[in-house]
């Protein structure tokens, strides 16, 4: 008899969905078993206010597939110029969930982040008046500091004083990649959740760097030593409800990732759920997968869980693809080096 699970229908806490024919190409792949995202807003140029949210918004939905039912949730880029106004209106129509903060030039189309914490003081602060969270990539960006240490030392040097300075600011860690994010989080009650990806539960830094550098497995947060890697894992295998599934999902084509300077971003949309039941089974965590990837997110957001369900199947070793095409490129799909056995039925 095989072995099945149902849960509710997962959502994806952080996605990026890109834009023009690499959305065409992606977007099809998490909505297959996604009933909603947290759309990353690192576009050339980024998604800064409320009119560029619904301009992409409807980008998005005009690129779903007939039939398919998928609902993005809409984020704005934290400039220094944003407008306090416009955010609280894009929050009060309904339109965006959220705030993305990027230090300026800690990754991926982060250039347009924010330098001067000062000048977004006011931004910050209504955003804990009315509520809506903060989402935070989490690194310093000295170059006296080294990259596997930016994510401790952002936590020390700027999360924390600036969510004492803005009391009521909900905050998202988002992609948490050590043990000093797991502990930061749960030593705060309130008012701070994290994203953990798929593909941090599964790579440390080796799998970066051993016998060849692997160009695919680069992203920001960079993977780090093995015993981080399996914080996380407890961490999201736990049940606590302050550690939910932002995937991460990062496409790049394979010239722009294969290459003497090659892009941050693992893409992970396709294998996820059958690489998130591998792991949870190698826990013997099964039962904690619903919260996971289907219900702290939304209690987080403060979003109804999806009606829906998904069925996950144990079988023979599922087959996925190793690339898929877009018309800008091929974009290698992440591969975890084990055999997966669950498939979404
Ligand atoms: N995670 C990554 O390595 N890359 C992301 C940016 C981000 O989430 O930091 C991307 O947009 O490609
Ligand atoms: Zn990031
Ligand atoms: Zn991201």
């Amino acid at each position: 008899m095989s072995q099945s699970l149902t849960i509710p229908r997962p959502d994806d806490w952080h996605l990026h969905l890109r834009d023009g024919a690499v959305l065409h190409a992606v977007l099809p792949e998490t909505a297959r078993h996604f009933g909603r995202a947290i759309i990353m807003p690192n576009l050339v140029p980024p998604v800064v206010t409320g009119k560029d949210a619904a301009a992409y918004r409807d980008r998005i939905l005009s690129a779903l597939p007939e039939g398919m039912e998928f609902e993005p949730l809409m984020t704005l880029y934290l400039t220094e110029d944003t407008d306090a106004e416009d955010v609280a209106a894009a929050h009060e129509s309904g339109l965006i969930k959220a705030v993305k903060l990027y230090p300026a030039g800690a990754t991926t189309n982060s250039a347009s982040g924010v330098r001067d914490f000062e000048k977004v003081r006011g931004v910050l602060e209504k955003m804990a008046e009315i509520g809506l969270p903060l989402c935070v990539h989490g690194e310093v960006t000295d170059s006296e500091i080294d990259i596997f240490d930016r994510e401790a030392v952002f936590i020390d040097r700027v999360l924390d004083p600036l969510r004492r300075a803005t009391p009521g600011l909900r905050v998202v860690m988002e992609h948490i990649t050590t043990q000093n994010g797991v502990d930061y989080v749960k030593a705060n009650e309130i008012d701070l959740g994290a994203t953990i990806t798929t593909h941090h539960l599964v790579i440390n830094r080796n799998h970066l760097l051993v016998g060849g550098i692997r160009p695919h497995y680069y992203c920001l947060p960079v993977a780090k030593r093995e015993e981080h890697r399996l914080a996380l894992r407890v961490a999201a295998t736990s049940g606590d409800a302050r550690f939910f599934l932002g995937t991460d999902s990062a496409p790049h084509t394979d010239p722009n990732k294969e290459s003497a300077c090659g892009c941050a971003g693992c893409f992970t949309a396709c294998n996820t759920l059958s690489i998130l039941a591998e792991v949870f089974e190698q826990e013997n965590a099964l039962d904690t997968l619903a919260g996971f990837a289907s219900e702290h997110g939304p209690a987080f957001y403060g979003l109804p869980v999806n009606t829906e369900t998904i069925t996950l199947t144990k079988g023979d070793p599922v087959s996925y693809p190793k690339k898929i095409d877009t018309e800008d490129g091929p974009v290698t799909v992440f591969d975890p080096q084990m055999p997966l056995h669950w498939y979404v039925t």
